[in-house]
């Protein structure tokens, strides 16, 4: 069975002080290393030459630079990687990287090799925590572009400070509604209730006494 027949798991890697190795240090490894620092990642850049942007991040010390060509050695070199980004200009030496992480037992993203990668990068529209990912399967990055940009262009600005608050109010409600198919009800409710709006009532007014309100509501309908 082809694996690009397969749908990808999606999920949010937790990388903060997680050691990642970028393969290469150009314009594509730029933009994989920028999403990896708002992680908190620990980046480590191995390539003979940097962009000036990368070598910036290596001379401030965000990242750390080996500047030398890639080896299989540096695959076990402390930090060892959990991840590792091929995105060097040359073809067949990113498909022996991805090769080398499968036998080390580590996930790879090679750039130019979305068949042999062992995770691909979607498309990413932020608003505070919560997070849009939009991902083709490698069949169109192009196309993964617009199509973020349009949700972006979308996409109230509501929904993070929204998050937050809810986030804020889970522990509270765990206490005051003890059944957790009650509190199962009074979530999906209530998140249906402030969608309405991600920029109305409870963000604008009170969000205690919107909270309370809800807790009455609901639990007379329960
Ligand atoms: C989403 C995004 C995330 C990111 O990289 O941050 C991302 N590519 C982005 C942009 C982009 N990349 C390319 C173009 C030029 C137009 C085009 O070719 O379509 C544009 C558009 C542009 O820049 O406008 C060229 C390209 N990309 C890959 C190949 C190799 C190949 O497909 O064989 C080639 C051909 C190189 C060549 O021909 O020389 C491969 C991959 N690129 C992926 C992700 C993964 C699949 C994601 C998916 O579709 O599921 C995958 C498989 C591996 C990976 O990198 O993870 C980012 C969105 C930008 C944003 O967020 O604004
Ligand atoms: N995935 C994507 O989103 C995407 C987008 C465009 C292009 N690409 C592909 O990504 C690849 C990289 O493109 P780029 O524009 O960043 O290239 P680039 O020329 O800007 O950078 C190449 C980097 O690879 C390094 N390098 C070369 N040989 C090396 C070695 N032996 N060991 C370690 N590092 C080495 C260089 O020093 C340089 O830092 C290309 O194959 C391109 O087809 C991918």
């Amino acid at each position: 069975m082809a694996h690009d027949s397969m749908p990808h798991y999606m999920a949010e890697l937790v990388l903060a002080d997680r050691p990642v190795l970028v393969v290469g240090g150009g314009r594509v490894a730029r933009r994989k290393i920028e999403g990896l620092l708002v992680t908190g990642a620990r980046v480590t850049v191995v390539a003979p030459h940097l962009d000036p942007v990368v070598a910036g991040w290596a001379a401030t010390g965000r990242i750390d630079h080996w500047p030398q060509a890639f080896s299989i050695l540096l695959l076990d070199r402390p930090p060892r990687p959990l991840l590792v980004f091929a995105a060097t200009d040359r073809a067949e030496l990113n498909r022996s990287i991805g090769a080398a992480c499968r036998k080390h037992g580590l996930l790879c993203n090679s750039a130019d090799d979305p068949e042999s990668s062992g995770f691909l990068v979607p498309a990413v529209v932020r608003r505070g925590a919560v997070t849009v990912a939009v991902g083709s399967g490698g069949r169109s990055p192009a196309l993964m572009r617009v199509l973020k940009e349009r949700i972006d262009a979308w996409l109230e600005p509501g929904w993070g400070e929204l998050a937050a608050l809810f986030g804020h109010w889970r522990e509270a409600i765990q206490a005051r509604i003890a059944d957790p198919e009650i509190r199962q009800n009074f979530w999906r409710a209530t998140a249906v209730e402030a969608a309405r709006d991600p920029e109305g009532p409870p963000l604008r007014g009170d969000a205690e006494a919107w909270f309370e309100a809800r807790v009455r509501e609901q639990g007379e309908s329960f």
